[in-house]
């Protein structure tokens, strides 16, 4: 099969990319000095429409990255294999169950065991033999956000490098200031029993004077910055690089000028060097720069894991106001103990709304809100992931990607619906269904309050082929029934 169908094929469902929302990541003022740490997550731009109703427009790709690194503790959980496509299909393909096989050195081993890596993940399986190979080889790898890969290529390059010699010999880009300050991070903790071996960050705000000549052995930063550092200021020779990384093609494609800043990097290094390029989607436009940046390349990818409603018990409660809809809600509360629950409305005006609603019920209420900034999001999820509040309001463009495991109750208090006021059955199924064929059992209640909601609902149970029950909410004998 050729490479081009092959990716094509596997990645029908995920070039359907999400259109997603309306934040974007500020530029920081400009700050010295290499060490700059996680607390300087940028800002997000304050939606200057603030209480308009619908809120169809896009997440940037690269917030939305960043905030599920930030709120993700463990790996996501896939059970899919991974395929794999190599360049010299006769040789044996080989991947390792432990991390000791890989024989690290002790002091990496070190860093894994301490990062609480007990042995490879799905994608680290394969991946990890391929980029540790002598002679090195290149690859292309794709799969879901979460499942392992920034471990993976961090191992590689802390793996490759000689502290012995003091110049740049790892390079990654990543695709904002965030995302490699999030990258280094993982470097320095991973690379913490290895003191010998130093990182630089090629972000902006980071001046060298003119002259200087980098001693550090990973640099890690954004294109431009790169760029600069290795072509117009010359802080270090491209020709000594062993491995090249880059970090989130998806998303860096998105940003215009970050690809041809890309390949004019890549087109400096050496022949010799390692080429590794990740990314958690593969449209047809990251396949074609992938193409460019990684020669003769191994390709590994991981389905990504499907949703499904088959552990689901859904319900539709019929109101006629919103305010029917909250007294229904009200009642549900007041008939079952529901430990934690997410509730998704249309609009931010709504979620405010409902949210001030709850809290004067007496409810811990966390609000997601499309003007708040990507650290405070991530704080608010931190906050509800930990149980310190029990229900969650919140639009869609908010919490799309964000998966809060223990969550086993879900309101749809309005029903996702597309730009055009269709019925938005992929927005559905990732707000209700659970990965896995062990995911826990779940309750899903949607608030129906017009007849052009009832026949979305009648649209979205056709659609999957599942019955949606009917609950009668002033009968408390009845909601009682749900939950057992
Ligand atoms: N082998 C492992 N065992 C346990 N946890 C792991 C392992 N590898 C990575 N993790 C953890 O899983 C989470 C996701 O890993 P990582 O950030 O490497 O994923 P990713 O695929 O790079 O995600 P993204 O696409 O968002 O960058 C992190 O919290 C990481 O510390």
């Amino acid at each position: 099969m050729s490479t081009d169908s092959w990716a094509q094929a596997v990645d029908e469902q995920e070039a359907a990319a999400e259109s997603i929302g309306n934040l974007q990541i500020k530029e920081r003022p400009e700050e010295n000095g290499t060490t700059a740490n996680a607390t300087n997550i940028g800002a997000a731009t304050p939606d200057a429409t603030g209480d308009k109703s619908t809120e169809d427009d896009k997440d940037d790709r690269a917030a939305q990255s960043l905030l599920n690194k930030l709120i993700r503790s463990n790996l996501v959980k896939n059970t899919n294999q991974v395929e794999v496509l190599q360049k010299d299909p006769n040789s044996p393909l080989y991947s390792v169950r432990t991390f000791e096989e890989l024989r690290l050195k002790p002091q990496l081993l070190q860093g894994v065991y301490s990062m609480g890596f007990n042995r490879p993940s799905k994608i680290q399986e394969t991946a990890l033999p391929m980029m540790l190979a002598e002679p090195p080889q290149n690859l292309i790898a794709q799969s879901q956000s979460g499942t392992g890969k920034t471990a993976a290529f961090v191992l590689a390059m802390l793996s490759h490098v000689d502290p012995s010699r003091k110049y740049p010999q790892c390079l990654c880009v990543s695709p904002t200031y965030e995302l490699a300050l999030q990258t280094g991070k993982v470097i320095e903790q991973m690379g913490q029993y290895y003191s010998e071996v130093k990182l630089v960050y090629a972000i902006r705000g980071n001046k060298l004077p003119r002259g200087t000549k980098l001693q550090e052995q990973i640099v890690i930063g954004t294109p431009g910055t790169m760029l600069d550092w290795c072509g117009k200021f010359k802080f270090f020779d491209p020709k000594k690089i062993l491995v090249f990384v880059l970090d989130e093609a998806d998303v860096m494609i998105d940003t215009q000028g970050h690809q041809d800043q890309s390949i004019r990097i890549q087109r400096m290094l050496p022949q010799s060097c390692q080429m590794l390029l990740f990314s958690a989607t593969f449209e047809e436009s990251v396949w074609n720069f992938a193409k460019r940046i990684v020669p003769d390349p191994n390709i590994i990818k991981l389905k990504r894991e499907e949703e499904t409603l088959d552990t689901i018990k859904q319900y539709y409660v019929l109101c006629n106001s919103r305010e029917e809809k909250f007294k229904a809600l009200c009642n549900i509360y007041g008939a079952i103990t529901i430990a934690q629950a997410m509730i998704f409305c249309h609009t931010r005006k709504t979620a405010g709304w409902l949210a001030g609603e709850l809290s004067r019920e007496g409810h811990q209420v966390a609000l997601l809100s499309g003007e708040m900034q990507v650290e405070q999001r991530a704080a608010v999820i931190e906050r509800f992931r930990e149980g310190k509040e029990k229900v969650l309001v919140t639009t869609n463009v908010c919490a799309r990607g964000i998966d809060v495991e223990q969550v086993s109750v879900v309101i749809n208090f309005d029903l996702p619906v597309d730009k055009d006021g269709n019925p938005d059955n992929e927005t559905y199924l990732h707000r209700i269904g659970r990965t896995g064929r062990f995911g826990k059992r779940g309750l899903a209640i949607n608030m129906v309050d017009s007849k052009m909601s009832m026949n979305i609902l009648n649209k979205i149970q056709e659609h999957f082929n599942k019955k949606i029950e009917r609950l009668d909410t002033d009968d408390l004998d009845e909601i009682e029934k749900i939950a057992s």
